[in-house]
């Protein structure tokens, strides 16, 4: 790798941050950031910034978290990069005014040229959390960019180096005014929150998650949460492919060792299959670390001793069996790929949030009681996996909700960049990525126009009140319901008289298809050969 200096940490001054906000709300009064040339020039800015300090983003993430150069391309620098190309694809399609007509406006209104203008939320302050401290900061950047918005970003400090970095590149590249990065903790989050933001952006846990929220509140200000859960990984009797289902489910642990929100916190897995998904789940640790996971150079390190040790109690006070993996080493913050047999929904490697290449798997008799389960430890999951039939897979997600789904492999619903992501219930309020992105930083205006010389035919709105014309008019304009008081559909004549001219077709193209093959029946019978 080649060889960067990173700057040490330094926290932004308390008394700097109003003035970064003030800034950063001026520059959004001045209108240039709804300018979509410029928007275009700040994300290709972005990019070529992320390809420029890719050695230091390589560094920092290795020395903040161990994670090898093939992750932090993957998942974090080349990601963004293709965020970039895909907002600069898109952004012209999705910043135009949509222009609605029937059946969103009913045809009595569609003189009055109503469309939905694409404005920017104003200034959004974007929280950090520390697993992938790169992509999920400047993912919500790139919308932000692209919607029209000035931005103050906050990483987590506990990826300082990745910080440093971030704060280097995004204000030496970006245009300054408009985007800026406040490094710190508490205090400075604190300090941050203190000010007025049009929408606040937070990944992180759901504790935090709560305090941001709470305090956003207070000045009704919007806020996106993006936070964790006990994730369901599902494995049924007719699970098509145990083998690979134990293989999959250990990529999702092991990636960023395991400190993924949406990877696996507990496998819910019929009784009889649990020794040879055991079996398999260790053939699988063998082919991904043939020399061992600590040996290898792949598998990431935990971030910090507080958060080594939180995943270290839970292996030491589970009343369950470890059955894979178990050694930790303090020296290195190394937890090793560890898969823990449970009994009880009260274990703590159930009941706490494992965010580490640490899970249970716990043996259940039937879909039933797995769906139970799965209902006691989190209602509201940020993603939940599937290993069954279609039909059984099917039932799961009808039965039991998540942020995202995925069947019959790890989170794949959250590994690609271009499609919306979010938590449901406590797991998070709101989604990014492709175009949600751009809807989550944008204002969708509704704005009518109405001409001057429809007003005689919109006057029966105007004082003094007329009943007459009120009835006449709904007489002209409302829908009858096809349904009775009992929710019923009812045929009435107008369905029966439809259905005969329409020769049993649904809708007029239907009626028009069949009226067509009638013709063209006519027209060959009327000219059949040897008539
Ligand atoms: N849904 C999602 O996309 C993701 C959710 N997460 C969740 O985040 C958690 C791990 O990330 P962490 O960085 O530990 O989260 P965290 O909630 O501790 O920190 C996130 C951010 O909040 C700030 N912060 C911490 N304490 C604060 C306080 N008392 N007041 C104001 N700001 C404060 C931190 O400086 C940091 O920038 C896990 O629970 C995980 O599930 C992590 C990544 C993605
Ligand atoms: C199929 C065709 C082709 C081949 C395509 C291939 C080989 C595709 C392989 C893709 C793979 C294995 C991609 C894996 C990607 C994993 C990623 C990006 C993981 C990302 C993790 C993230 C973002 C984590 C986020 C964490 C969060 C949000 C959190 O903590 O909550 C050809 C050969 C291209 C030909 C056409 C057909």
């Amino acid at each position: 790798m080649a060889q960067v200096t990173i700057a040490p940490f330094e926290a932004t001054a308390l008394d700097a941050i109003p003035k970064i906000a003030g800034t950063a709300r001026g520059t959004f009064r001045t209108h240039k950031t709804k300018n979509l040339a410029w928007r275009k020039v700040q994300l290709r800015k972005l990019y070529w910034a992320l390809h420029d300090y890719e050695p230091q983003l390589l560094a920092a993430l290795q020395e903040d978290l161990r994670k090898s150069a093939f992750e932090a391309l993957l998942s974090e620098v080349g990601w963004l990069k293709k965020d970039c190309m895909f907002m600069l694809d898109h952004l012209d399609a999705w910043a135009k005014d949509e222009k609605l007509r029937a059946p969103h406006v009913p045809a009595m209104y569609s003189i009055m040229n109503f469309r939905i203008r694409k404005e920017p939320v104003g200034t959004v302050l974007i929280i950090g959390p520390y697993n992938y401290p790169v992509q999920l900061l400047l993912a919500p950047l790139v919308g932000a960019i692209g919607a029209g918005c000035t931005a103050v970003l906050k990483p987590s400090e506990l990826t300082p180096r990745c910080a440093m970095v971030i704060k280097d590149m995004i204000e030496s590249r970006l245009d300054r005014d408009a985007f800026a990065v406040v490094n710190g903790a508490v205090p400075e989050t604190n300090a941050l929150m203190g000010e007025k933001w049009d929408k606040i952006f937070f990944t992180g846990s759901a504790g935090v998650g709560s305090i941001i929220a709470r305090k956003a509140a207070e000045t009704l200000t919007p806020v996106v949460l993006e936070l964790g859960g006990k994730n369901p990984a599902f494995i049924t009797k007719s699970c098509p492919n145990l083998a690979l289902a134990a293989r999959r489910l250990m990529w999702g642990k092991t990636m960023n060792a395991g400190q993924i929100c949406m990877s696996q916190n507990y496998v819910l897995i019929d009784k009889d299959l649990v020794e040879t998904f055991v079996v398999h789940l260790k053939q699988a640790y063998k082919d991904m670390f043939p020399r061992g996971a600590k040996q290898s150079p792949d598998l990431a390190r935990i971030v910090n001793l507080r958060h080594f040790h939180r995943l270290k109690n839970m292996l030491d006070n589970t009343r369950g069996r470890i059955v894979m993996g178990g050694e930790v080493d303090e020296s290195e913050l190394y937890i090793e790929p560890t898969a823990v047999l449970v009994s009880s929904v009260d274990d703590p490697m159930m009941a706490e949030e494992s965010f580490g290449p640490i899970f249970s798997i716990y043996p259940v008799h039937s879909l039933d009681e797995a769906l139970n389960v799965a209902h006691l430890v989190h209602r509201t999951p940020l993603s939940l996996m599937a290993f069954g039939s279609k039909k059984e897979n099917e039932r799961i997600l009808n039965e039991m909700t998540s942020g995202g789904a995925t069947l019959n492999d790890a989170y794949f619903h959250g590994a690609v960049n271009t499609v919306p992501f979010g938590g449901v219930g406590d797991s998070g309020w709101g989604a990014y990525r492709g175009k949600a992105s751009f809807d989550c930083f944008t204002h969708f205006r509704t704005v009518a126009e109405t001409p001057g010389w429809a007003d005689p035919l919109l006057a029966v709105r105007y004082m003094p009140f007329d009943m007459g014309r009120l009835r006449l008019l709904g007489r002209l304009t409302d829908k009858k319901p096809d349904f009775d008081r009992n929710g019923r559909v009812v045929k009435g004549l107008g369905y029966w008289v439809a259905l005969v001219l329409g020769l049993g077709g649904k809708g007029v193209k239907g009626a028009l298809l069949r009226w067509a093959v009638v013709a063209l029946a006519h027209y060959l019978y009327k000219n059949r050969v040897g008539k």
